[in-house]
């Protein structure tokens, strides 16, 4: 089937949203979401973007509604495991929106080693996920489903426990509860079908490409510096990447020269400092936007 538009399925709103749409429109896609605006085109490779609810995006994609999907990983594991047959593969990691789900118990009810969950009611948005690691486990629980606010559960006698989605800890903190075993780590996905066309896969390819060269040079800091000839071969203790630096003859001096180089690590006051000791002057640190 000719793959005349690409249509990518991202979260309309919610903490994969933001992410995606940046992410994206790095990747010069022009992404503007409003409000009810549930289908965004682009001209970028042709683009539709369908805006709907994270929980959708699996089900989109497997059903082919859509073609890619942005989606956390744990989304894409809750649908994966609900329904056994699908097409689904994790085409890649995107290094945001990271999180993982997790077992918590309330303070003081004793519930700290695995054994402990046996006999107990778990609320859950991830049944599924949460069946498949109490089996593993060979914990025998009673899980009840909650499609949010979970750590409520527990505080009406609802249930015992919760199996839910951590990030810096404050939820579970604001409700008495305690962290007790982490089920899996997740971060943004990009997934597509296993049986897509070469079409599909070569435009899912050169989506990649764009996406890699935003995220290699995520982190990536361009930095120009001036120095005395002959300090520059102690660069390379100081900044990752300065093996070979780019040195530029400086107008008026014969002493010092100018120092470019891409560093992969971030650089940080410390390393300013560093330079600084070692003679560097006018030292200029740019982002880059895509490294390829
Ligand atoms: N606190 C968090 N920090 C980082 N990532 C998170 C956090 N909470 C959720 N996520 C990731 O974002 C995904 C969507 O979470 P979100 O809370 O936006 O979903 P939702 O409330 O179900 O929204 P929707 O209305 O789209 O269903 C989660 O599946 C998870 O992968
Ligand atoms: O560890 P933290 O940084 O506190 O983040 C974890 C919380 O974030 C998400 O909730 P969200 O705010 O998205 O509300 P929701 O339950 O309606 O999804 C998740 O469901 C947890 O409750
Ligand atoms: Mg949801």
């Amino acid at each position: 089937m000719s793959v005349n538009r690409l249509r990518i399925a991202l979260q309309k709103s919610g903490k994969l949203s933001e992410g995606s749409i940046e992410l994206l429109n790095k990747c010069s896609f022009k992404i503007k979401p409003a409000k009810n605006h549930y289908l965004i085109q682009s001209k970028e490779m042709n683009t539709d973007f369908l805006m709907i609810r994270d929980d959708d995006i699996p089900g989109f994609v497997d059903s082919n509604a859509s073609d890619l999907g942005i989606v956390g990983e744990n989304g894409y594991m809750e649908y994966a495991l609900e329904n056994p047959g699908n097409d689904l593969e994790i085409i890649a990691r995107l290094q945001f929106a990271y999180c993982r789900l997790s077992l918590a118990a309330p303070e003081g009810s004793g519930i700290k080693q695995l054994a402990d969950y046996n006999g107990k009611t778990i609320a859950t948005s991830y049944p599924a996920t949460l069946a498949d690691y109490l089996n593993k486990n060979n914990i025998n629980a009673r899980i009840i489903q909650m499609h949010g606010s979970v750590e409520l559960a527990p505080k009406i006698a609802v249930a015992d426990a919760i199996c839910d989605l951590v990030s810096t800890g404050a939820t579970l903190k604001e409700n008495g509860l305690l962290e007790t075993h982490i089920i899996l780590e997740s971060e943004a996905v990009l997934i597509g079908r296993k049986s897509a066309g070469n079409e599909l896969k070569a435009k899912a390819e050169e989506l990649m490409f764009r996406i890699n060269s935003v995220i290699d040079a995520k982190d990536s800091k361009y930095i120009m510096l001036h120095i005395d000839k002959d300090a520059v071969n102690k660069l390379k203790d100081i900044l990752p990447g300065c093996e070979s630096p780019t040195v530029l003859h400086l107008h008026g001096t014969d002493n010092k020269v100018a120092v470019h180089v891409v560093s992969k690590e971030g650089v940080f006051w410390d390393t300013i400092a560093k330079l600084k000791s070692i003679g560097a002057s006018s030292i200029l640190v740019v982002p880059i936007e895509k490294m390829m």
